[in-house]
């Protein structure tokens, strides 16, 4: 991956929208590395856009008549990855559209490359659309930004569906069977373009999450001690497929205030604990009410994210486990609320929250 340029495209009806491009001086001029498209030409295709090329110190402004996000995503330049970027409250992703192969279009070492936020596009991690197997319609994969694979992501199925949309240029309500490490999920795009997504049931048996804490008579952990640097904390593991500790609190303590986490220090404490042979989210909870919880998340592979829709549910599940909430609860996260219910009839749970495009781009390989 070389040299750097951008465009963006922005409608002209906003005036605080614009389209640029640009080449950094510094590097090869002929060799873009990224070329970004704003969202706006994703929520009205047929809008006019402007497009402002700047090349060392001149610029031109052109107009650009019918720019379609699809016909962007169609082109094939030899050498280039084309991709949008989503963000599910703040939790963001490249998205690639691999339709035409069952292997990823680039290696881990790559994504973790372009997730970088001052070397690369910057992201929580990189989601390919592949193609279905075992009777679904498509399959997601997914590197962290640290280039390991999970098995699921909430805020990603989300991006997905919506990405999957803009592809096959479908309006409206759509639902899809998407294969995933975690099994079978379903988002289903809702007509007010928020996702809902039937995530499966929760794992809790505790070598299945997998967790070496020691496990109740039903084989779960749900309120046991785990110390971390000597404090006790009190944690319920849930696997949504990939894995969680929920906490919400200490041994003895109050209610968490969890915008008083030192969390960058505490989070990796918990991610490379022995008692997680295959790291873990965590997930710190604040309980407002039975139905009202506020969380931040450490994420495997990732750090601290704005939001972990698998971590959301966790949190529920985990939640209604030791007593404190409902089965439907709205998860405020640091960018914005969940809906999570965990139903009982069928076990399974159900999440609804937005997905958003930020901008079409593409990079040399
Ligand atoms: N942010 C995601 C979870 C992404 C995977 C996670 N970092 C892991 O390694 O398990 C979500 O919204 O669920």
């Amino acid at each position: 991956m070389g040299a750097i340029a951008a465009a963006i495209s922005l409608p002209l009806t906003s005036p605080t929208r614009r389209s640029l491009t640009f080449l950094t001086a510094s590097r090869r001029p002929s060799s873009p590395i990224l070329k970004l498209n704003s969202p706006s030409a994703a929520a009205s295709p047929r809008a006019p856009t402007l497009r402002v090329s700047a090349v060392s110190s001149s610029m031109s402004v052109e107009a650009v008549e019918k720019a379609s996000p699809a016909a962007f995503l169609d082109r094939r330049e030899a050498g280039f990855l084309h991709f949008v970027k989503y963000h599910g409250l703040g939790n963001d992703f490249i998205l690639v559209d691999n339709r035409d192969s069952s292997e990823p279009k680039i290696s881990p070492e790559q994504a973790a490359k372009l997730c970088d936020r001052h070397f690369g596009i910057g992201a929580d991690g990189v989601i390919f659309a592949l193609p279905g197997i075992n009777g679904t319609d498509y399959t997601m994969r997914i590197f962290n930004s640290d280039g390991s694979e999970p098995e699921m992501c909430g805020n990603g199925v989300r991006c997905f569906a919506r990405f999957i949309a803009e592809l096959e240029n479908l309006q409206g309500k759509h639902s899809f069977k998407i294969h995933t490490g975690a099994g079978l999920i379903i988002p289903e795009i809702q007509e007010d373009g928020k996702v809902k997504v039937d995530m499966g049931e929760p794992i809790l048996k505790a070598s299945d999450v997998p967790t070496r804490l020691p496990a109740n008579k039903d084989q779960s952990v749900v309120k046991s001690g785990l110390d971390v640097d000597g404090v006790t904390w009190n944690v319920t593991c849930v696997s949504m497929g990939n894995p969680h500790c929920v906490t919400f609190g200490t041994e003895g303590g109050q209610n968490m205030k969890v915008d008083e986490l030192m969390l960058a220090d505490i989070g990796p404490k918990f991610e490379n604990h022995e008692v997680f042979p295959a790291r873990t989210n965590t997930e710190f909870v604040q309980v407002f009410t039975p139905s009202h919880l506020k969380m931040r998340v450490w994420e495997r592979g990732a750090g601290a994210t704005l939001a972990c829709g698998t971590g959301a549910c966790a949190v529920v599940v985990a939640a209604v486990l030791e007593g404190r909430a409902e089965r439907n609860c709205t998860v405020d996260l640091p960018g914005g609320p969940l809906q999570i219910e965990w139903r009982e009839e069928n076990n399974h749970i159900y999440m609804t929250g937005p997905a958003e495009v930020v901008f079409y781009g593409s990079v040399p390989l």
